[in-house]
């Protein structure tokens, strides 16, 4: 197989640690030797180590620590060291455990017949300005206690760069939770395929910057274990891309892109209704409509001049009381409804539950759901729904999940399979969940954690439904194109202004720049 689609497959693939057991034995019973195994991972290791070195300035008069747990993990940590004292570098191994597996053993006699020193007081590695984590990747078990723990919080006040190997040591593998206490991490080498703790959000900040190191797992054994449709996923930019409608056909026309009806702003917030627009206009839509109370209607006319604006009748405080008499809602492909809104708008969200064509609902257009019972009111729909709720929304959605469950993923699989819905689970790592699978966005930036920004998202993936829905393709891979996108332009946004830097409108102004970035074009 082509070594880029591989990587793509491979990119997508999600495991438990029991999942990734079960494969590794595989390998390992169809005659994979466990020690090349491991002489393989740790060698790829140890280049992608010289990289990130060169990059960080660090040469061989730079002392580098390696810390070795008693497993395979710390097996790797020693390949890693040996490779390293080859190159040159000077190393201390700090491994406190009396007790470990053979071949990890095997390789720390080796490493002490170099002539490597080893050490169980921590203090001894002082002077080393890199730390190399091996103490433990997916086998930990139970939380991290006593000497050792207190190493690790030594470690962590530190002012050295510090790499994990598969995942840093007391990071729970599926949950992502610290046990007991976690190395905190500059850059984690997760090793042959992506384990659940990297999409979790709880351990983002141990963490740090994540790379995946391809050992060239048989997909064929990944398959025998996750099966051809698997639970869960990651989305990556391709996958992404390929559902965007792009390239344009020839003679494509305005209504074949769709039309698109967003509900949203009000007097008190104004500023959400033209967020969303905004996000729609780089959506490509084709024909878009906003419906805004009288009030704001010709500041809406004025800033977004392509857009058709619709004054509704409001309330005394300026929220959209009911749409006006005269619409007809099966002109559209799409009705976005939410970002602005006010609680006062109660009655359009009710009007906008009973619509027949695909609804997305956002923002205060959720708070208002959460008092019409959620789960009856969506499972009810004939027509696809989506929801987009931060953790917050969610919790007023669905306060009886969030008593028995805590896991992110889990919460969104649940409220999907009980609603029939499409939850959009908002956050570090944004949760996309329908009824059969979940698909998480693996990247995004701290940046986007600002008001407005969900508003831009409403609108881009309000935009971008509407053609989908005319070619009368699946919508989910969409939705997790819009995520992808709203994050990938934060992304772009925050390199080039500083994660400070990314108000939601100027998140607006780099979704088109993000995009150019990944497509290909004959100019
Ligand atoms: N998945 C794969 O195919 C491969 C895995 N490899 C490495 O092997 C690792 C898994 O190895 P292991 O299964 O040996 O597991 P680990 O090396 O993660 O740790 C297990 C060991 O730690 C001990 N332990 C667990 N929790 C502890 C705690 N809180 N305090 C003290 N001791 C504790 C256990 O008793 C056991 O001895 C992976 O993370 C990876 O680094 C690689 O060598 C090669 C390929
Ligand atoms: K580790």
């Amino acid at each position: 197989m082509n070594s880029e689609i591989r990587s793509e497959k491979i990119q997508q693939i999600v495991v438990t640690a029991e999942q990734m057991r079960t494969i590794e034995n595989r390998i390992f019973s169809a005659g994979m030797p466990v020690a090349a195994l491991m002489e393989k991972v740790a060698l790829k290791i140890t280049q992608r180590l010289q990289k990130f070195l060169s990059e960080n300035s660090i040469t061989s008069s730079n002392k580098i620590g390696i810390l070795v747990g008693p497993g395979h993990n710390g097996g790797d940590g020693l390949v890693v060291a040996r490779e390293l004292y080859f190159l040159g570098y000077p190393i201390i191994i700090y491994s406190p455990f009396s007790k470990r597996k053979e071949l990890t053993e095997a390789h720390a006699n080796y490493a002490v017949s170099l002539g490597i020193p080893v050490s169980s007081n921590i203090e001894e590695l002082q002077t080393c300005d890199v730390l190399i984590d091996g103490l433990f990747g997916f086998g930990l078990e139970r939380p991290i206690a006593g000497e050792l723990a207190n190493a690790i919080d030594t470690i962590n006040t530190g002012n050295k760069w510090v790499i994990s190997i598969d995942l840093p040591s007391g990071i729970h593998t599926d949950t992502g939770e610290i046990l007991g206490t976690a190395i905190r991490a500059d850059l984690t080498l997760c090793l042959g395929l992506w384990k659940q703790a990297f999409l979790q959000e709880v351990g983002l900040d141990y963490i740090g910057i994540a790379e995946l190191i391809d050992f060239d797992i048989p997909l064929t054994d990944i398959q025998e274990i996750l099966g051809k449709s698997p639970f869960l996923n990651r989305i990556t930019s391709s996958t992404a891309i390929q559902t965007l409608p792009l390239p344009r056909s020839a003679n494509s026309h305005k209504y074949k892109n769709g039309h698109l009806l967003i509900i949203a702003g009000s007097k008190q917030y104004t500023g959400a209704a033209i967020l969303a627009g905004l996000g729609a206009r780089a959506s490509g839509i084709g024909m878009l409509s906003i419906a805004v109370p009288n009030s704001i209607k010709s500041l809406l006319s004025s800033t977004l001049p392509e857009a058709l604006i619709i004054g509704c009748p409001e309330t005394e405080n300026g929220a959209i009381l009911k749409l006006p008499e005269d619409i007809d809602l099966r002109r559209y492909q799409t009705i976005a409804c939410g970002p602005g809104l006010t609680p006062e708008a109660h009655l359009i969200v009710e009007t906008i539950l009973t619509a027949n064509c695909p609804i997305i609902l956002d923002a205060d257009a959720l708070n208002i759901l959460s008092k019409l019972n959620p789960f009856f009111t969506l499972s009810s729909r004939q027509s696809t729904t989506i929801i987009t709720p931060h953790l917050g929304e969610f919790k007023r959605l669905f306060p009886e999940l969030i008593e028995l469950e805590k896991n992110k993923i889990n919460l969104a699989k649940q409220a999907a399979e009980l609603t029939q819905t499409i939850i959009v689970l908002k956050g570090a790592r944004t949760c996309i969940a329908t009824p059969n699978q979940v698909w998480i966005n693996p990247d995004s930036t701290p940046a986007l954690g600002r008001g407005g920004s969900g508003d831009v998202l409403t609108g881009l993936l309000g935009g971008l439904l509407p053609p989908i829905i005319l070619a009368e393709k699946p919508v989910e891979s969409i939705v997790n194109s819009a995520v992808w996108w709203h994050s990938q332009a934060g992304i772009l946004a925050a390199k080039e202004r500083t994660e400070l830097g990314v108000d939601a409108y100027t998140l607006t102004q780099y979704l088109i720049p993000a995009l150019r970035q990944f497509i290909k074009t004959n100019s």
